[in-house]
């Protein structure tokens, strides 16, 4: 694929852009191509007959007009017809055949690039999504690849053939008469030229008009999710006022495009006319001199029309091109977004019998350079040993816990579990041994079944057992359906407490060596929660587990607590040790008794 910089991945412009760089666009779609280029090959072998019924058919008028008609010759006449029909059909049968070939293709290409890009994006680190907007990714991954589909489906191909229509009518043009097609071939050059400039013009307008869609896109998303919010704060003028502004916007552009678009059709509506006028203006003065016959003047004006015939579907499909190179342009920005957290090439292996120790190798990490969030974090979580992070808002704990399922790396130091570096193991690997229980647990639509296995191959009994041993079981019984149970997508119909007891059992019949429970039991009531403190003392038994916790006195009992400030620990001990030590964990547990008090 072509090699794009970031700097104009982000905003790139059309205006300056040369022909070898599309050219470059065009050969990284040739993988795609050669994988149907069976079918391309028979389509493209097809245009020899049908380029030559097309052209022939002028030269047949002009040998009925001037034989059989001027002879009287009826019997002629017919048999000229009939060949003229046979050329009809053959034109007819070979169209239709070419072009069912000719989408088949496109279709297949377009679903081939739209599976690649589906690979591509789902591989794509966090920090990739948190600077995308999620409706700019929607509009690329669908109108965009439709754009490059009509490419294949109506373009290329179709470029081809009404160049070989082009170039056929031109010979049989100069083997007729050589004057009069100079005639009309002198007329074509300068109309290129302004086409040219038109298709310029509409490339233009047309990046800009895909962007504003982008950003229409991004809008309508934003608020089709934050729906309640732009109803319960009263956002609805204020949207609409932002959606109107954009929407303006993006039909302005695409006014632009119709405008250069319609130019280049009414540029060639009247130079057809003006063709056949100057091939009557001069082919009539021959005729009066008897230099030129009727049939030959018949075919010339056929001729005209069918030069310009090809030339204007030509500039159509030009346009069909110019919007797949935009596509193209955008599509191949995401492509090469490169996939920053990769597997190693020889990947290590965790021990079977692994411990699950974990420890924090002077890391250091921000999400954007140089602004860390986590300031040299240095820490070791002996095997089987519970540690809580506790901290103000935005201290770093979050950060701590993406960074132990690798989410985000480290810009310094080193995550070691079990001795070995997190980034010599695969993803999936290190996903397998550390389990994560997050306050909101996302769901996919789906029965409850299918929401715990996530796709992997566990029996129903294995799903009960583990939704036992959390004490979710009965929970789920009390559901409609059970464990076949639909969930609505991002589980709508299931209340935040539910999700997250879904979650439990999610990782509970994962089975993973360590455990990270972030703020799990927040949206828990007093009673669930309690049910499920027992099932987690029965899961945590023996494993590894980082615990994030606002409430203090949830994690009273953890053999250690890390206190976070600013990205720093500023202190460590059990609850007692820094109770006594009178720092910031010791004014945070105050001012939480002072509030339940
Ligand atoms: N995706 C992100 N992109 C940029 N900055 C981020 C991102 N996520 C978090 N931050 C910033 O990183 C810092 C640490 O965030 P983090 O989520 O780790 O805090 P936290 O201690 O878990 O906070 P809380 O208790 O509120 O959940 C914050 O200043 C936050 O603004």
């Amino acid at each position: 694929m072509v090699h794009t910089s970031k700097a104009s991945s982000a905003k790139a412009q059309p205006v300056n852009r040369s022909n070898s760089n599309d050219w470059r666009l065009l050969l990284s779609l040739l993988p795609y191509a050669k994988q149907n280029s069976q079918k391309l090959i028979i389509s493209l072998f097809l245009l020899v007959p049908l380029s030559i019924a097309s052209a022939v058919q002028p030269i047949l008028v002009q040998q009925a007009i001037d034989g059989p008609i001027k002879s009287g010759d009826l019997f002629g006449l017919r048999w000229i017809c009939v060949v003229i029909l046979l050329t009809i059909a053959v034109r007819l049968m070979f169209q239709a055949w070419q072009g069912y070939l000719v989408q088949e293709v496109g279709q297949k290409i377009t679903a081939d690039i739209r599976r690649d890009l589906f690979q591509h994006v789902t591989s794509l680190s966090t920090s990739f999504f948190d600077r995308t907007p999620v409706g700019k990714l929607i509009t690329r991954l669908t109108s965009d690849v439709e754009a490059l589909g009509d490419v294949f489906a109506t373009g290329a191909v179709g470029v081809l053939s009404d160049l070989a229509a082009i170039a056929t009518i031109a010979a049989f043009m100069f083997l007729l008469r050589w004057d009069l097609a100079l005639l009309l071939v002198m007329m074509v050059l300068p109309v290129t030229a302004l086409i040219v400039y038109f298709q310029y013009e509409y490339r233009k307008a047309n990046f800009k008009a895909r962007d504003r869609l982008s950003e229409l896109n991004s809008i309508l998303q934003e608020n089709i999710i934050g729906a309640n919010i732009v109803q319960l704060f009263r956002r609805e003028k204020f949207n609409s006022t932002q959606h109107l502004k954009v929407n303006q916007q993006y039909a302005n552009e695409v006014n632009r495009t119709v405008f250069h678009d319609s130019a280049v059709s009414a540029t060639l509506e009247w130079i057809a006319l003006v063709a056949i006028a100057g091939v009557l203006w001069l082919g009539g003065g021959q005729i009066v001199q008897n230099n030129l016959t009727f049939g030959e003047l018949s075919a010339f004006v056929l001729f005209s029309q069918r030069l310009f015939d090809p030339i204007r579907q030509l500039a159509e499909k030009f346009t069909t091109i110019q919007s797949g190179f935009t596509a193209v342009e955008r599509i191949n920005v995401i492509l090469q977004e490169p996939i920053e957290i990769r597997d190693p090439e020889h990947p290590k292996s965790l021990p079977l019998d692994g411990s699950g120790e974990i420890c924090f190798d002077h890391v250091w990490f921000g999400y954007k350079p140089d602004e860390y969030v986590l300031k040299d974090v240095n820490f070791t979580l002996k095997a089987g040993e519970k540690i809580a992070l506790v901290g103000p808002t935005g201290a770093g704990k979050s950060s701590i816990i993406r960074l132990i399922s690798r989410l985000y790396e480290p810009t310094k130091g080193r995550i070691l579990i079990d001795g070995i570096d997190i980034r010599e193991i695969t993803q999936a690997e290190l996903r397998r041994y550390v389990g994560v229980i997050l306050q909101d647990a996302f769901l996919f639509s789906g029965d409850i079944k299918e929401n715990i296995t996530l796709g992997e191959d566990y029996a129903i009994e294995q799903v009960i057992a583990a939704a036992e041993l959390m004490n979710v079981d009965r929970f789920i019984q009390e559901l409609p359906d059970a464990y076949a149970t639909q969930v609505r997508e991002r589980g709508t119909n299931l209340s935040g407490g539910q999700k997250q007891l879904l979650a439990f059992a999610r990782a509970a019949i994962r089975d993973p060596r360590i455990l990270i429970l972030d703020e799990a039991t927040a949206s828990l009531d007093v009673s669930t929660e309690f049910l499920i403190q027992q099932a987690l003392d029965r899961l945590l038994r023996d494993r590894t587990t980082i615990i994030i916790a606002h409430r203090l006195s949830t994690i009273r009992n953890v053999d250690r607590i890390l206190v976070l400030k600013q990205g720093e620990v500023i202190e460590s001990g059990n609850h007692d040790q820094l109770i006594s030590k009178n720092g910031l964990y010791a004014s945070l547990y105050q001012l939480e008794m002072m509030a339940t008090h």
